[in-house]
């Protein structure tokens, strides 16, 4: 392996579940220590994407290189290396928080401590509840401290944050970024435009599995020349926002151009979305 290689290479990879193209000739890069968002909506190809990277799925056509390996052929080597948060879980519906994650922890050479750990993501006071009687939120937690306990260089969370409160997604988000410092590559999935915006450098749009759009939040909200955006440092009361629109409205009467439309808060990666698909990210 070489170290020059990328986290992730994704190239030309079709994946079919019998007639259904589920991913269609998707190609990727994933540059180390980044976090790294596949956004989409439902049924786009994201956690097929992932699990064909993280060696669940063979590519049926193209080729998949996670820290320059095959995830199938160089399973051992790489399965040591990488954390990976499933959807729905990954645990016995019987196990206590803190066994499941003990467990996890014995089958890695240099594990993280479990119990700062869990402390660290709000697991503390559940640590002996069965896995099926914890709250969404909290398994989503316990998936992730399952994920981080090995110390691994590259992590892949699918939907890290769906189902938790705004405060347990704010320390997740907080986490992803220490990894990041820490060198860690994060690749993530999410339905959530916000979460792609603060948290990704690097966005990648996928749609009815082909990629319609990558690169950084800003790049990608950043519009066309013809698009003109004003950022201001505070909000606006209603009388400032009546005068600005006057003002523009006298200006481009001055200067004979035609404002199609002026519209306050800024553009977010939702209108990207609209704009590429014509289709809203959450009703897919
Ligand atoms: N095991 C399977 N058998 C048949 N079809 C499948 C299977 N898994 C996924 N699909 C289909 O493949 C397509 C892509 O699914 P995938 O789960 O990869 O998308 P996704 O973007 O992760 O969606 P979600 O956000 O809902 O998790 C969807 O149309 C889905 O219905």
């Amino acid at each position: 392996m070489s170290d020059a290689s990328p986290a992730v290479a994704v190239d030309g990879l079709v994946m079919r579940y019998g007639d259904k193209v589920a991913v269609d000739g998707l190609s990727l890069v994933v540059e180390r220590a980044t976090i790294t968002a596949v956004l989409g909506p439902n049924g786009a190809g994201k956690t097929t994407t992932l699990e064909t990277c993280e060696g669940y799925r063979r590519p049926q056509t193209g080729a998949v290189r996670v820290l320059g390996l095959d995830p199938v052929r160089d399973r051992r080597e790489l399965l040591p290396r990488i954390g990976v948060m499933l959807q729905g879980g990954g645990a016995w519906s019987g196990v206590r928080a803190m066994e499941m994650l003990d467990h996890v922890a014995r089958l890695h050479a240099h594990p993280l401590d479990t119990g700062e750990l869990a402390e660290r993501l709000g697991l503390g006071e559940c640590g002996k509840t069965p896995y099926r009687r914890l709250s969404g939120g909290q398994q989503q937690r316990l998936g992730l401290a399952m994920a981080l306990v090995g110390r691994p260089e590259i992590v892949f969370v699918d939907e890290p944050t769906a189902g938790m409160d705004p405060q347990a997604r704010r320390t997740t988000w907080e986490l992803l970024r220490e990894l990041r410092e820490d060198g860690v590559t994060v690749v993530l999935t999410t339905h959530y435009l916000d979460e792609a915006e603060q948290l990704a450098d690097q966005v990648h749009i996928i749609d009815r599995g082909r990629l319609i759009a990558s690169g950084t939040p800003e790049e990608l909200t950043r519009g066309s020349s013809a698009t003109v955006r004003l950022v201001v440092d505070q909000e606006l009361p209603g009388a400032t926002e009546a005068a600005l629109r006057a003002a523009i409205d006298r200006w481009s009467a001055d200067h004979h151009i035609g404002v199609r439309s002026i519209s306050f808060g800024s553009r977010t990666l939702e209108d990207v979305f609209l704009e590429l698909t014509g289709r809203d990210i959450e009703h897919g």
